[in-house]
């Protein structure tokens, strides 16, 4: 005995509203199979899953076809179909159903015995008769059994041949022309009828609802769209259909359902081209609107960091800090104050990372963020005790160091891992690289005794931090690489700003001291 709730037993009365789902809709389409995965069953599934739906297939027919037209179709017998229906049916609540190609008088016969049976609360009917290539799907003498079945969909939609096929007149070449069928056969079949104006000419593409009963808000409900210029168009009617269901079954209002699937298929048709399936009319882009999972190969991400702080690097070894600490020529307080500086920053900055270490996804990087948290504190406590000491006055928080600080705090705030770690990478990544280069510079001059800064100079030569840095990197350039593009674009920015900040660390001794 079936337990299905007594809702999916019930068709609500002409004009009613159907209760919307809660949850994943159950969308059961009945449809023939593409194995080209443009049209028929396969895009039917693609669509209700990229409109939230869980999909189901009971297949009518089995076409072979691709982009360029169909070359034999192969129509199982109906009992079969019956069967797969049962299946369904008998274990599984279904929310909507959407019907396309059927094949022949008999399939036809057994979709409608289980159609009487089960009483799906939303069925949608696309009336697939020939594919865009001009193949029949519809064997000719099951068109007046076809004709039959409509009364049973809560909604038909036909394109513009189609239209005309089932009221027996010839094609509208207009689009008002199309909305007057469309009223004919809203009328005749009692259901709701969605006029297509995929097939018309013109800049716009507009689609409507019509319904003569009392329905809609309106007899006819146009929804404009704009047209896309591209002839990846296979199977835009089987994912419109599906489409339909799925939005139906979760929102119970046809006018706000087509107002949802119009823009996501005219995105679908826009991201087409993103596909290289086939040699005819292309499949559209159901799932354009999820971000891209393909994998971005390891550094790629740093490499688009570092050439962000190219420019900042370059400020940095042209300022007057850097070149006087280098020749030995920097004031005294101007270095005193940068000590002192970089002390108060340090501190802010451990705070940041043992935040970056609570965020971290795996142990590696919560032990990695915690060490460097711990370091920060230990060298800031070195430099209070053997640099700072000597120091009789030592200035308050600068404000370049608050407001770099603050950036940092900010992303700590941001609820975002991957913008933290990209805010927290120049200080590891700029620092370790003009140490280095600072280092090297004063070795090739032979270390000359004397200098003032040459036992600053040394503590540049820390393999440990460069260490540090390298795995610093690698979490940044993981996490951009698994960021969506909205995330990926803040940790730009994050990076950017702390990037800019370094240069302006170095140049606060001159403009504050
Ligand atoms: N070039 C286009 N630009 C924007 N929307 C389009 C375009 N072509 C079709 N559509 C939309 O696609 C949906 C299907 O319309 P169409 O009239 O092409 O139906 P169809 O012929 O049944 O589809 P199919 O191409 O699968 O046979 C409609 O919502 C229509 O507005
Ligand atoms: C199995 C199957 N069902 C439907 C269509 C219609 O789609 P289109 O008109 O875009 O070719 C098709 N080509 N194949």
């Amino acid at each position: 005995m079936s337990s299905l709730p007594a809702l999916h037993h019930v068709r609500p009365a002409p004009g009613e509203a159907v209760p919307a789902t809660r949850g994943i809709p159950r969308v059961l389409a009945i449809a023939g199979s593409d194995p080209s995965g443009g049209a028929g069953i396969q895009a039917d599934l693609k669509s209700i899953a990229a409109t939230g739906g869980y999909g189901m297939a009971a297949i009518t027919a089995l076409t072979a076809q691709n982009t360029r037209g169909v070359s034999a179709v192969h129509v199982p017998p109906a009992e079969f179909l019956a069967a797969q229906l049962a299946a369904v049916s008998d274990d599984i609540a279904v929310d909507a159903v959407k019907i396309g190609m059927l094949g022949d008088a008999q399939v036809i016969a057994a979709v409608r015995t289980w159609l009487e049976k089960v009483r799906p609360g939303v069925v949608v009917l696309d009336p697939v008769m020939v594919a865009t290539s001009g193949d029949r799907l519809l064997q000719e003498s099951a068109e007046a059994a076809l004709r039959e079945l409509l009364p049973l969909a809560d909604l038909i939609t036909p394109n513009l041949a189609e239209l005309a096929m089932l009221l027996g007149e010839p094609e509208a070449a207009t689009w008002p022309d199309a909305l007057e069928q469309g009223k004919r056969l809203a009328a005749e079949t009692g259901a709701t009828v969605l006029v297509k104006g995929g097939h018309l000419d013109g800049a716009d593409c507009p689609d409507a609802l019509v319904n003569t009963g009392g329905a809609l808000s309106a007899d006819v409900v146009v929804v404009d769209g704009e047209r896309v210029p591209t002839r990846n168009s296979h199977g835009t009617g089987c994912s419109l259909s599906s489409a339909m269901a799925t939005a139906q079954a979760r929102l119970g209002d046809w006018e706000l359902s087509l107002r949802t699937v119009k823009p996501w298929l005219e995105e679908a048709l826009r991201s087409s081209g993103q596909l290289e399936v086939g040699h005819g009319n292309g499949p559209v882009h159901h799932f354009h609107h999820l971000v891209s999972t393909g994998a971005a190969p390891e550094g790629s991400f740093a490499d688009v960091l570092h050439a962000e702080a190219a420019a900042d690097l370059d400020a940095i070894y042209g300022l007057g800090f850097i070149r006087g600490l280098a020749e030995g020529t920097l004031p005294e307080n101007e270095f005193a104050y940068y000590l002192a500086q970089d002390a108060i920053y340090l501190n802010g900055y451990s705070r940041v990372l043992a935040r970056a270490s609570a965020l971290a996804p795996t142990e590696a990087e919560q032990l990695f963020w915690a060490r460097s948290a711990q370091q920060c504190l230990e060298v800031e406590s070195e430099l209070h005790r053997s640099w700072l000491s000597t120091r009789s006055v030592l200035p308050d928080l600068g404000p370049v160091t608050k407001a770099y600080v603050d950036h940092l705090l900010a992303a700590s705030a941001s609820g975002s891992y991957a913008v933290l770690v990209a805010a927290v990478l120049p200080c590891f990544w700029l620092y370790a690289e003009v140490g280095e280069t600072l280092h090297a510079e004063f070795l090739d001059a032979g270390a000359p005794k004397g200098h003032p800064y040459a036992e600053w100079l040394r503590t540049y030569a820390d393999e440990g931090f460069a260490e540090a840095t390298g795995q610093a990197i690698g979490i940044a350039d993981a996490a951009g690489r698994a960021a969506s593009d909205e995330e990926r674009s803040r940790m730009l920015t994050a990076f950017r700003q702390s990037s800019r900040y370094e240069v302006e660390f170095f140049d606060a001794p001159r403009l504050h001291s």
